[in-house]
């Protein structure tokens, strides 16, 4: 299956702004571009990373470039395959291992959805042309509408794994707790550490 990976360059994980400077928020967007690119492949499938302009920063995948907005760059790439199934997988997802990639993509359904915390769409598999995405806001909801509207079936992925997109400081104790490949090694150079206070795990930075 040939699996889409999004991946801006534009101000990437601004909600991280924070706790990490912009040239850091690039490097740590970069180092979970870069897991699930991996994961991607090792659940046996072909990556091509979906980006806003050119890279040269050692990506290990086929690029498409294409500088619209996530939604219509996405659906353009569903229009263009709609012969074949797509797999769209978000690329701020570091906890994604081949195991959970592999149960989304042997999922049946028209549309396989694999939800993120808060209500987005961290995956999905496209298997009929009808299907077009709609992300931002509660887009877990909207693509199950957008599904049914169109008499399409769906399979939804329970999956920690996926579900875990890293957006705000407190993912990033995820990160730390469960990451086993770039994105975790980044945040550990970078001198951060789990912190519990108050009961609560959180970060801290050294
Ligand atoms: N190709 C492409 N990918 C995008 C675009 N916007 C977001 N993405 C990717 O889509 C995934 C989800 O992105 P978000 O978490 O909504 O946005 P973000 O810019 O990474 O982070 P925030 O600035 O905190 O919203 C990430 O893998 C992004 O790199 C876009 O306009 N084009
Ligand atoms: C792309 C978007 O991500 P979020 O803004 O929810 O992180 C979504 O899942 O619809």
């Amino acid at each position: 299956m040939h699996v889409v990976v999004p991946y801006t360059t534009r101000e990437p994980k601004s909600r991280l702004a924070g706790v990490l400077a912009p040239d850091e928020r690039r490097a740590f967007a970069r180092a979970m571009r870069d897991d699930v690119v991996a994961a991607v492949r090792a659940a046996g499938e072909t990556p091509t990373v979906l980006t806003t302009e050119p890279l040269d920063d050692g990506v290990d995948a086929p690029v498409v470039v294409d500088d619209r907005p996530l939604t219509p760059a996405v659906n353009a790439i569903l229009a263009e395959e709609a012969e074949s199934a797509v797999g769209v997988v978000m690329a701020d997802l570091p906890l994604a291992t081949p195991d959970a990639l592999a149960r989304l993509f042997e999922s049946d359904g028209d549309v396989v959805v694999a939800p993120g915390r808060g209500g987005g769409t961290n995956a999905l598999v496209v298997r009929d042309p009808a299907f077009r995405v709609d992300y931002h806001g509660a887009s877990y909801r909207d693509h199950r509408r957008i599904a049914a509207d169109a008499g399409l079936s769906v399979a939804v992925v329970d999956s920690m794994r996926l579900a875990t997109d890293v957006d705000e400081p407190a993912d990033l104790a995820e990160v730390l707790l469960h990451g086993e490949g770039a994105a975790r090694a980044w945040l550990t150079d970078a001198g951060f550490e789990l912190a519990v206070a108050d009961g609560r795990v959180g970060v801290a930075r050294e």
